[in-house]
């Protein structure tokens, strides 16, 4: 029993209070154990001021005591309240900043990406949210006032045992006794699948209705209503789980009160003998009886209701540390990757699934791109176009096969290392909430690199270096798509000129207009000359300018070649070429070439 009462989260939580600010946590704790003292002081000088009354002693230095005391407790429990919502507070700060470190520390995503750990995270985040629980400032102040509560309990139990040895036992163990008794009433088990769901839930349609993304569609198709309805009903869900699952038992109530009374009643009945029988004075009754009543502070059930809730918040995040570092870790090479690739890059037979056991997106793929050259992917809808990419960026490792990069396994090389010779823009390229000189270079640069970086990808008059890239801002704008596009194209192009060797283009001109396509092509020609670049793009106008193309389906590469190589072949891209071409015209094609 000891043992499993040590493993508990609670006193885990106790002993990480520390983190968050070591002074803040020794006054809680301090404050917590004079609180709980001066009630059990006080009921002893009440005894010794009626013994004094009796005897007709002075009692003015006691009266004074008495009222020291009672100006001290009153004036501590607010201090308190105070030091209680500051740990809170830091404890927040500092979960949040683990939970940052462990989501984006790990160099790969497999973190991101698992359900248990995602679960677990929705968890965790609830200790600021407080959807399911008081929020940490306030949980603070009520595990503060349960554990006052309980030290005051015993101490004034602890003054019982000057009566008789079995008093304290009987009177304060009947107390404590209720929290074991009604725990199942206050606790509530929030791992289970349901209560998970309904939190995901509830965190979805608070996010619908407030952030700017959902904003549009939610007005424009009506749904402001659905989407208010839909986080009460989730909202309520949440509510309706906790009450099923913490309902009170009236068996255990009843059984509860019984013991309690009768330990009362046999206390009482004892104290009122020996007082009768003469064998004790009115001063040690009144104050015996006295510390009897205060012992009840043992019965410390309101702990139950938040220390669980903020123990678990702790330990979830002090969980999900390893589990997200192990989970998103690549298993680390050293070597760096110096002015790599020289020569070419290899995809040698790699397979991959995003889970184990889920499909396989890429399976036995065979490909190389020369240094320096222009590879362009084409295939249809989730051939896994974007997943060889991420591969190359290392953002996973191959299930099977390897990558090699001048014959060198991507996984001997320094992941950081290799990186920095990496530039990409995704289709969900990120667009930050930030000035344009952070949008272009986040970690810093020079401003004429940034303008010119700008200038190549013709985005030099979407706005000043200095204004915000977001309208919730002072003095904030709102960019198109296809201006947005240009500043992620800026971002690339200012980690070329910053020496990126490998360049990745996923959808890079989706949203831009024939025009604004054919020009941009003309200005990475010439920011990614000696480059290799690979381009991944459904638009052929564009594909056919590659040095070569390849064509993926079911994760493998199924033809590659240069466009004429290819059109001669006359095989599955011809036929996408062909139609495209049917389809839309292929006169306007820009006349350029994506090569060195
Ligand atoms: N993070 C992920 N977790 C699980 N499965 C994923 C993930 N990302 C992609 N997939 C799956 O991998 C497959 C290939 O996706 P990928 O994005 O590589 O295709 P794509 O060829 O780039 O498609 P598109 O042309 O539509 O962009 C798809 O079936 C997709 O559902």
């Amino acid at each position: 029993m000891i043992a499993s009462l040590r493993r508990r989260d609670e006193w885990r939580f106790f002993g990480e209070l520390p983190q968050a600010g070591r002074g803040l946590a020794a006054a809680w704790f301090g404050l917590i154990l004079l609180r709980g003292l001066i009630p059990a002081v006080f009921v002893v000088f009440v005894g010794l001021l009626v013994d004094a009354v009796r005897r007709g002693a002075p009692i003015t230095a006691l009266l004074l005591t008495l009222g020291v005391l009672f100006v001290v407790l009153q004036v501590l429990a607010p201090a308190h309240g105070q030091v209680s919502a500051n740990l809170g507070d830091r404890l927040t700060g500092w979960l949040n900043d683990r939970l940052l470190a462990s989501t984006a520390e790990p160099a790969g995503l497999g973190h991101l990406e698992s359900p248990e750990l995602t679960d677990d995270l929705t968890l965790a985040r609830d200790f600021e949210l407080g959807l399911s629980g008081p929020p940490m400032s306030l949980a603070m102040s009520l595990i503060a006032g349960g554990l006052v509560d309980l030290v005051a309990g015993f101490c004034q139990a602890v003054v019982l045992a000057a009566y008789r040895w079995w008093a304290p036992l009987l009177v304060g163990g009947a107390w404590l006794s209720t929290h074991w008794l009604l725990r199942r009433s206050t606790v509530w088990d929030r791992m289970t699948g349901e209560v998970l769901d309904a939190q995901r839930y509830v965190e979805y349609s608070y996010r619908l209705a407030m952030d700017t993304p959902a904003a549009k569609e939610v007005r424009l198709f009506g749904l402001a209503g659905w989407v208010v309805d839909r986080f009460a009903a989730s909202r309520r869900r949440l509510v309706d789980i906790r009450l099923r699952s913490t309902r009170l038992h009236r068996r255990w109530i009843l059984l509860t009160v019984a013991l309690v009374a009768g330990a009362n009643a046999v206390f009482f009945w004892s104290l009122a003998q020996d007082a009768a029988a003469g064998g004790l004075g009115p001063a040690a009754t009144i104050a015996f009886a006295q510390a009897a009543v205060g012992a009840s502070a043992l019965a410390f059930g309101g702990l139950n209701w938040a220390l669980p809730h903020a123990a678990e918040a702790v330990m979830t995040v002090r969980r999900l540390e390893p589990a997200m570092r192990k989970a998103g870790a690549l298993t680390g090479g050293e070597r760096p990757a110096g002015r790599m690739p020289a020569t070419e890059i290899r995809f040698r037979g790699v397979g991959f699934s995003y889970a184990p056991g889920s499909a396989e997106v890429l399976d036995g793929l065979d490909l190389v791109v020369p240094a320096g050259s222009s590879l362009a992917v084409v295939g249809a809808n989730g051939a896994g176009k974007t997943t060889l990419v991420k591969l190359l960026c290392r953002l996973y490792d191959p299930t099977a096969g390897r990558i090699e990069v001048d014959g060198v396994d991507l996984r001997e090389l320094d992941p950081a290392s290799w990186r920095g010779r990496v530039t990409a823009i995704f289709q969900d390229y990120v667009k930050y909430d930030l000035p344009l000189r952070e949008n272009v270079a986040p970690l810093g640069g020079d401003d004429d690199d940034v303008r010119a970086a700008l200038a190549g990808a013709g985005a030099e008059r979407v706005a000043g270096l200095d204004t915000v890239l977001a309208a919730g801002y002072d003095g904030g704008v709102d960019l198109s798509g296809g201006q947005w596009q240009r500043v992620a194209l800026a971002r690339v192009l200012h980690a070329v000129r910053g020496g990126a060797g490998v360049v990745i283009l996923d959808e890079p001109t989706a949203q831009l207009d024939v025009r604004g396509e054919a020009e941009i092509f003309q200005r990475l020609l010439s920011a990614t000359k000696g480059r290799t670049t690979i381009l991944i793009s459904h638009r052929f106008s564009t594909v056919r300018h590659a040095d070569r193309i390849c064509v993926l389906e079911e994760g493998r590469v199924v033809e590659s070649g240069t466009h004429d190589s290819l059109m001669a072949a006359g095989g599955r891209y011809r036929t996408m070429f062909t139609l495209q071409a049917a389809r839309f015209g292929d006169e306007e094609e820009p006349d350029v070439r994506l090569r060195t």
